[in-house]
């Protein structure tokens, strides 16, 4: 019996990565019983991989997954398989085993052979469980020998077989034609709607996310947006986190959304021109209290150049009117550079936050410099920043903060001291640095020309 007063997955600050390599980050999430939410975002955001965390065959680094309020690596995995049934993208069998036989696999956690009981009652939901997934008439073909379309359905009716409760689908209609396309998110649907079962499905599909799910949840190594296809289904968010255009039109009601390129002779879509005249440079977490704060302010600003995978790209794509992206872990490209160079011409600040400085993030750095000396007003941000509300929290001596902040950098300078003379020379181009929330506002509303309210 699944008590409805606690979710029946939570995921509390996970993190995740393979080989050492950080994945995913500070993810949390509460899924009720009976929910219905897809998981979207680009290719390598990282679906699968919460997916595989959230059925047990992959360990969170860090952060608990808890099933039915008890943390899922205690369930043993039995337990955890009677109730969460996965079908993932692409299943291959090493042996030429029937559909039928394929499909009794579903039934492993609650018997003891590896083919079933063979009891009366495990035949009935084998036979239905190829019923529903429309399998039935297959049953006797060998499952390698079929259509792709054809195996993703019996991944299915082997899941239908396990007779969970939670159902994790991995883009359950990659291989599918229209109408099976159709067919199986119908299927899905009643699932949930009749037999209440919780179902997260990760979709590449935007507009049949939108059609069969009521909850969003846009990923990018961490939760961008988590929120009804309204909200999620957004251009300018679509746009920064899958890096292409889009316009999102509403078919027949808000609830028939749908994201399409945009024509040819459309006008420029206005996120493609960012209002903002504050541009950021972060990185590692660095900029997380400043976006905060300017987001909060309702100061408009862009961000960027940043790494896929950082948390501050991830921060900054639900924040940032608009992001500079660069593949994860890779050096500031040249033609990602010559991005920020053309964004620095436009505003009218820039907000350097304390990021640790590496042979790979340096030309951003010195791109900075180069707009000082054309005349950019740059902030350098002290770490760590005071949040106080009080604007009176600017270093009383101004040289002492400059010394203070030098050092600071000096400490996450991994060039070698070319970082460090960067700054220098920023400082002595007229850059300004500040110590607290309050006084960044105070000189960020100084420097662009918006009426705030
Ligand atoms: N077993 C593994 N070992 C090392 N890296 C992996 C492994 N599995 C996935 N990755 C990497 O982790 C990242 C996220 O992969 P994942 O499959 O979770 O993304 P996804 O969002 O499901 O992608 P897609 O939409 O292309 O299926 C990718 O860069 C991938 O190469």
């Amino acid at each position: 019996m699944v008590d409805r007063s606690i979710p029946v997955l939570e995921v509390q600050e996970v993190a995740f990565g393979y080989k050492q390599q950080a994945l995913l980050y500070d993810v949390s999430l509460a899924i009720q019983a009976g929910e219905m939410v897809g998981l979207l975002g680009p290719n390598g955001s990282g679906k699968t991989t919460l997916l595989r965390l959230l059925s047990g065959v992959l360990q969170p680094h860090q952060g608990r997954i808890l099933l039915e309020g008890r943390e899922l690596r205690h369930w043993g995995r039995r337990k955890a398989a009677q109730r969460i049934a996965v079908v993932p993208q692409e299943l291959h069998m090493p042996f030429a085993y029937t559909v039928a036989q394929m499909v009794g696999m579903g039934r492993t956690p609650f018997v003891s052979s590896f083919w079933g009981s063979g009891n009366s009652d495990d035949r009935e939901i084998i036979q239905q469980a190829m019923r529903e997934a429309g399998v039935d008439t297959l049953a006797e073909r060998i499952f390698n020998e079929l259509s792709g379309g054809e195996r993703q359905r019996v991944t299915i009716a082997m899941a239908l077989a396990q007779q969970p409760t939670i159902l994790l689908l991995d883009e359950p209609t990659s291989h599918l034609d229209i109408k099976y396309q159709i067919e199986t998110l119908e299927l899905v649907q009643h699932l949930n709607r009749q037999r209440g079962m919780t179902v997260i499905a990760a979709m590449h599909d935007l507009n049949l996310a939108s059609r069969y799910f009521s909850r969003l949840l846009l990923f990018q190594r961490g939760i961008v947006a988590d929120a009804t296809p309204a909200e999620v289904l957004e251009p300018g968010l679509l746009s920064r986190v899958y890096g292409i255009d889009v316009q999102v039109g509403i078919l027949r009601g808000a609830e028939h959304l749908s994201v399409l390129p945009p024509s040819r002779d459309a006008l420029p879509l206005k996120s493609n021109k960012p209002a903002s005249r504050v541009h950021l440079i972060a990185g590692g977490g660095s900029g997380e209290l400043v976006m905060r704060a300017l987001a909060d302010a309702h100061i408009p600003f862009s961000a960027g150049a940043l790494n896929i995978g950082d948390s501050d790209h991830t921060l900054a794509l639900r924040l940032a009117e608009d992001v500079i992206t660069e593949q994860p872990y890779t050096p500031i490209s040249a033609s990602v550079l010559e991005q920020v160079r053309q964004r620095l011409q436009q505003v009218d600040l820039l907000i350097l936050c304390p990021a640790a400085i590496g042979p790979g993030n340096l030309p951003l750095f010195q791109e900075a410099l180069r707009a000082a000396r054309h005349g950019l007003r740059v902030i350098l941000v002290a770490a760590p920043l005071q949040t106080t509300c009080a604007p009176d929290a600017i270093s009383d001596s101004h040289k002492e903060g400059v010394a203070q902040l030098l050092q600071l950098f000096a400490a996450r300078d991994y060039t070698g001291g070319d970082g460090l003379r960067c700054l220098q020379q920023l400082m002595q181009a007229g850059a300004i640095s500040v110590d607290s929330t309050a006084a960044l506002l105070e000189e960020t509303r100084k420097h662009i020309a918006y009426a705030f309210d």
